[in-house]
């Protein structure tokens, strides 16, 4: 079958910093893979050349088959692949309702259909389908800006998957989070991807989030891949540990 992402070969350079280093992964539909590493191990640099917001120095990536080099993030949406950031990037002073919808929008890049058409370009119950699953009902017609961070959160997830993108990557879904929601976070991710058969990949520093949500976890340290497996194989490994604790 052929892999939802592959990564081939993929460098990026900053001067003469290799901040990724000849990288290759496949993801197949319905994962949920886990990208962690230390601090400045070239997570965010990947992510952002898998997605189309900084040109990789070298390799290539493709998403269901097809190259995507050179491609915007908005033609990325529209092959059906979403994003959520470490930075919240909800409009505060617009209700629930209208940021999920305004994100289906962007992801079908229906621009004329909002210029000429319906005002909702047919999206509503599609929003309201996803409000109600990630429990934010009670709050659908709320400011964005009045939920909590952690409800906040589940909003940007839920806008990233409007539009029922295959792939979604998900930026540290779980920095400043509580428990509580924390909790409900993993929850609605997970039933989405038994659900739908969503595929992720999520880049997080929280151990016990990532180990007990993802299928399988890629580690990377100074650009490049150290360990790849099951989170039990990674968490016992030794390569692992050592790069943690040196970093
Ligand atoms: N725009 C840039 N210009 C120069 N160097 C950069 C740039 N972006 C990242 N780097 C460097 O590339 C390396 C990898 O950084 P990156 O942010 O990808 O790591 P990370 O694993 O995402 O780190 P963190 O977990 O702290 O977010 C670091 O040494 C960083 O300083």
């Amino acid at each position: 079958m052929t892999p939802v992402l592959s990564v081939r070969n993929v460098s990026k350079s900053f001067g003469g910093l290799k901040a990724v280093d000849d990288v290759s992964f496949d993801v197949h539909q319905g994962e949920i893979l886990g990208l962690i590493g230390p601090n400045g191990s070239g997570k965010s640099t990947l992510f952002n050349c898998v997605l189309g917001q900084l040109p990789a120095s070298t390799g290539t990536v493709l998403v269901d088959g097809q190259e995507v080099a050179g491609k915007r993030p908005c033609d990325l949406n529209k092959l059906g692949v979403g994003r959520t950031f470490q930075m919240l990037q909800v409009f505060p002073e617009m209700t629930v309702l209208d940021n999920i919808i305004l994100a289906g929008q962007e992801h079908k890049g229906t621009m004329l259909s909002r210029l000429f058409g319906k005002a909702d370009a047919g999206l509503t119950e599609e929003a309201l389908r996803m409000i109600e699953f990630f429990r934010l009902g009670h709050q659908t017609h709320e400011k964005a800006g009045s939920l909590s961070y952690g409800q906040q959160k589940l909003l940007d997830a839920a806008m990233a998957f409007m539009a029922g993108p295959k792939l979604v990557m998900l930026d540290e879904p779980a920095g400043g989070v509580n428990l509580t929601m924390l909790a409900d976070l993993k929850e609605r991710l997970k039933a989405f991807n038994q659900e739908r058969g969503a595929t992720f990949v999520v880049i997080e520093h929280n151990m016990e989030f990532v180990m007990s949500l993802c299928t399988r976890i890629i580690v990377l340290a100074n650009g490049r891949i150290i360990a790849e497996g099951d989170p039990e194989t990674v968490r016992n490994d030794p390569t692992v540990i050592e790069a943690y604790l040196g970093g």
